[in-house]
């Protein structure tokens, strides 16, 4: 793990100062799962069910924070196993689904969903033709139910196809009023209502948190970055956790430590853990 600054060694010892107060937000792509070429293979690193059910021990509460539909985190990650050893436990587990569009917890073991944004299902029957003008017809579509993601990852250029598509794939959405999240390898299209950062305040706030934690890999993990320093700028501790990777390098410029992906994540959390 490395520290972006002295400051960022400051924010570590802030939070863990006050880590039974804390919540802790982690994403699921990059951060809790490596990253793997098909987006349906994806599983939890091996060590993070036992670092994250040790920790709901000793902070306010833990949460998923992903782009993924909650149902499938859920699924991927066997989350719901862990929430109930975190309940047996008297820990909770959260999950904010679709960028916090969805919400799970393992003690109401449903999901609360709001509609699709007007304007998914055009734009979805629109888009094979743009893929078709942008020379990606084969792009893998991922239907999310509330958004929908075109991923490159597989195909023979992946870097050259994400910057054919995502000019016209943005015209696209703004025709129908949508948002796109451009990713790792990935562009997903969906309302620009919600975001990460409101999913961060919003668990800040309902667990009246002294402190806060926030780890992600990813563009669409910006809008947490900022809400955890906006929030540390305002008084309450927090710390900035990166994982690292060469797809998406200017996250670090955001962050107050660094890791080496889910393994460093896994390790990050498993030192809190040992220093508190
Ligand atoms: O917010 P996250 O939990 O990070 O989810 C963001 C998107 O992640 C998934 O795609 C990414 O992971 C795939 C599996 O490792 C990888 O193949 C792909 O290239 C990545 O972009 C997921 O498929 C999307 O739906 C998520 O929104």
């Amino acid at each position: 793990m490395e520290f972006t600054s002295d400051d960022a060694r400051a924010h570590y010892d802030a939070v863990r100062d006050v880590l039974r107060g804390t919540v802790v937000g982690l994403d699921f792509d990059g951060t809790l799962s490596p990253v793997v070429d098909d987006p349906e293979a994806a599983r939890l690193h091996p060590g993070a069910p036992g670092v994250l059910l040790e920790l709901a021990e000793v902070v306010r509460a833990v949460a998923v924070i992903t782009g993924r539909p909650a149902r499938q985190a859920i699924a991927m990650g066997d989350l719901d196993a862990l929430g109930n050893a975190m309940l047996d436990r008297g820990a909770e587990l959260f999950v904010f689904g679709q960028y916090g569009n969805e919400r799970w917890s393992a003690t109401e073991q449903r999901i609360r969903s709001p509609r699709p944004p007007s304007g998914l299902a055009t734009f979805e029957r629109e888009l094979p033709s743009v893929l078709r003008k942008a020379g990606a017809p084969d792009a893998f579509i991922e239907e999310k139910g509330l958004a929908v993601a075109v991923h490159t990852r597989r195909m023979d250029d992946p870097t050259g196809a994400f910057e054919r598509l995502v000019d016209p794939i943005r015209s696209l959405a703004e025709r129908h009023h949508l948002a796109i999240e451009p990713g790792r390898n990935v562009i997903e299209i969906r309302s620009g209502d919600m975001h990460k950062g409101h999913a961060v305040r919003t668990f800040v706030a309902e667990q009246e948190a002294s402190g806060v934690i926030f780890g992600g890999d990813d563009l669409g993990d910006i809008e947490a970055f900022e809400a955890v320093r906006a929030l540390r700028a305002d008084g309450l501790p927090g710390l900035v956790v990166c994982s690292a990777s060469h797809e998406a390098p200017d996250l670090v410029e955001l962050a107050d430590v660094v890791v080496d992906g889910p393994a460093g994540v896994v390790e990050l959390l498993g030192g809190l853990l040992l220093q508190r």
